[in-house]
């Protein structure tokens, strides 16, 4: 079924409809009636400059805010939902781990949470760690690690408990172009798997990688499709050419 974007009948491929979603701080209008649907199985790239209101609009699919107006539905659940977050791995811009703690037990506290235990919780371990090439160096402290390595760890940790879907915000901040490589394989193999994965980048080939994605800018979709239907529509040879077209500035 092809339900236009500002449908508010969530069809069961649904996994985020957001109608008409607004956030406002202050006076400042963050988010102006945001409208948008990422199906079950797809990569949906959120792209924009910065402050053009990617994260808070993350945040909000995740629960984390509230919108001031409009709706969010994830998962066929409206949010914000607690029984939702163990569906969800959410990979927020700032690292949130545990610098005194090595990179295992940070994995094995945030683990427990979603009450992992034993050899599963080991063997997973292994397998995210082997995923996001950290596997040599688990047993260090975090406070030793690299941005880059904090950043994979991160996304190690969204990952552990096995969700249906993937939130993740400027994922490849600071990883260098081979990892970055291999960190996008990676979300090709989970979305083949079958995992929905929504990111944000302001990073034009990833943006192309993309299986559909939202253009931002100053809070509203300038623009939504295929990478390639972008490209065609604005007559660019390139994402980056694309953005500009549709009025979006420098990424
Ligand atoms: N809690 C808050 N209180 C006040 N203003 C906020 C808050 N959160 C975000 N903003 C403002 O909302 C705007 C959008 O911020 P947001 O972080 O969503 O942008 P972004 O597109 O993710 O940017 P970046 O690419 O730099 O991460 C910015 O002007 C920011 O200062």
């Amino acid at each position: 079924m092809n339900l236009p974007e500002h449908s508010s009948v969530a069809s069961s491929y649904d996994c985020v409809v957001a109608v008409d979603v607004s956030r406002q701080f202050g006076k400042k209008k963050v988010l102006d009636e945001i409208s948008l649907t990422v199906k079950r199985g797809e990569i949906f790239g959120l792209l924009g400059p910065s402050g053009s209101g990617k994260t808070t609009l993350v945040r909000l699919v995740t629960g984390l805010d509230i919108p001031d107006g409009g709706s969010i539905t994830l998962l066929g659940e409206p949010m914000p939902k607690l029984n939702v977050l163990s569906r969800i791995g959410y990979m927020a811009q700032s690292d949130a781990l545990y610098g005194e703690l090595t990179a295992q037990e940070n994995l094995e506290f945030f683990s427990t949470l979603y009450g992992l235990r034993g050899n599963s919780l080991k063997k997973r371990i292994q397998e995210v760690a082997e995923l996001v090439k950290l596997s040599d160096d688990l047993k260090k402290p975090v406070q030793q690690y690299s941005g880059g390595m904090k950043r994979r760890l991160s996304l190690a940790v969204a990952l552990m408990h096995e969700p249906e879907v993937l939130v993740l915000d400027e994922p490849t901040v600071g990883i260098d172009p081979v990892l970055r490589k291999s960190v996008w394989n990676e979300l090709d193999n989970l979305r083949r798997g079958g995992v929905t994965i929504l990111v944000t980048t302001h990073v034009m080939d990833e943006a192309d990688k993309c299986d559909r994605l939202a253009m931002l800018r100053d809070g509203k979709v300038i623009a939504l499709g295929t990478p390639e239907q972008l490209k065609a529509d604005s007559h660019s040879a390139t994402m980056e050419d694309a953005f500009i077209t549709y009025g979006g500035g420098v990424a």
